[in-house]
């Protein structure tokens, strides 16, 4: 927590955050007293893919968990409507937590994340036909798709991190949420972070995780330090294979885990 960082291999590499920004985006919305969010999302880990539209239509358009993508689009939504810029919002935060200003969306993943994004687009307006949206969809989505494609390095995330593992203490000292707000987004993280495999990785691993699609994992040892992993190749259910085995080595090795 003292702004040390060990790093090892490809630490400089710049990969695409994708679902790793939703842990940030989820503080930033939790840091506004009254935030509401939790009347449109829930806490409860998924089970299923991160973009499957068959519980949302069960479950009357409440996303399970802020975590998975419905649930991100829920917040993102609300951040947009809280500060009317999501995105230059949550680039705020990481700039400053990262100490990068230069940190930004990478055009040509954003494009594609707006070309492909079919699916994310029948989820979001699923969740307006069950007026869980404040915004217009396509606007929602445009910085939604953005914020997935901002580029970043292990070393960066490590740092961006630290915001947790010091229980919402920004890294210029100030306070972004309270003690408690940060301990509850880390036992979202454990319960929901990895997906459908959250119970596998707190198996594995014992400690709060947050995976993304562009290959990189960022896990939390509370009060002490985080740890930022990156490995493009995907398991079936969308996390980094070498990170969750270098995670796994990692909290074997050093005993140092939730549990
Ligand atoms: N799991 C992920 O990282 C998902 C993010 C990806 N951009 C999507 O919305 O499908």
């Amino acid at each position: 927590m003292d702004g040390t960082v060990h790093s090892v291999g490809d630490f400089h590499v710049r990969f695409s955050m994708q679902s790793i920004t939703k842990v940030f985006t989820l503080a930033l919305v939790m840091s506004r007293a009254d935030h509401g969010i939790w009347r449109r999302v829930g806490r409860e880990p998924s089970g299923s893919a991160f973009n499957s539209l068959y519980q949302l239509e069960f479950e009357n358009g409440i996303p399970r968990n802020p975590l998975i993508n419905p649930g991100a689009i829920v917040v993102t939504d609300q951040l947009l409507s809280d500060t009317g810029d999501a995105l230059s919002a949550l680039l705020d935060l990481l700039r400053a937590e990262t100490g990068n200003p230069e940190l930004s969306v990478d055009s040509v993943t954003a494009g594609s994340e707006a070309e492909t994004g079919h699916r994310n687009r029948a989820l979001a307006y699923l969740m307006a036909s069950f007026d869980n949206m404040r915004n217009p969809v396509p606007e929602a989505l445009d910085h939604y798709f953005r914020q997935c494609s901002i580029t970043i390095s292990t070393e960066e995330l490590a740092r961006a991190g630290l915001l947790l593992a010091r229980h919402g203490v920004r890294a210029d000292g100030g306070r972004l949420i309270d003690h408690g707000d940060a301990r509850r987004i880390m036992s979202i993280m454990l319960n929901c972070g990895t997906y459908d495999a959250a119970g596998e990785f707190a198996y594995r691993i014992g400690l709060p995780c947050k995976s993304g699609v562009g290959g990189g994992i960022l896990a939390i040892v509370p009060g002490r330090y985080s740890v930022a992993t990156w490995g493009p190749g995907l398991d079936t259910k969308g996390n980094s294979v070498a990170g969750a085995a270098a995670l796994e080595a990692f909290t074997d090795l050093t005993h140092c885990s939730v549990f």
